[in-house]
């Protein structure tokens, strides 16, 4: 999991490849607690966190967002009382990239 964590996102661009199911696999075991699922027929990566109340889920997604902001690569935060569900995955591919991956394991490691 640290090997991921500590890499840094690679500028996305609009033609990059998305990844293909054999890479994602390899990924997701560097990712515990993550599973992919497709949303609107984009592939997105999800996991969800429990709290002990709504003020605790809501600073996680804070810290979400700030690291999100750091790594200019924004996920979809559900925040709800005692949850929250982050799904991450790149607008401009539509799809899943390794920097997806990246910012789950960074996303853990909070
Ligand atoms: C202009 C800005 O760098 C881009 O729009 C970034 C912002 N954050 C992003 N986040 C995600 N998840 N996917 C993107 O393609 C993306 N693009």
């Amino acid at each position: 999991m640290t090997q991921l964590q500590e890499q840094t996102c690679e500028a996305c661009r609009a033609d990059a490849p998305k990844l293909t199911a054999e890479q994602i696999d390899a990924l997701l075991v560097e990712a515990p607690g993550w599973q992919v699922e497709e949303r609107g027929g984009i592939a997105q990566l999800n996991r969800e966190f429990t709290f002990a109340n709504f003020a605790e889920a809501l600073a996680f997604a804070q810290k979400v967002g700030e690291l999100a902001e750091a790594f200019d690569h924004h996920p979809m935060i559900v925040t709800e009382w005692g949850k929250a569900t982050v799904y991450w995955w790149t607008h401009k591919i539509g799809g899943l990239h390794k920097n997806d991956f990246i910012m789950a394991a960074k996303t853990s490691g909070l």
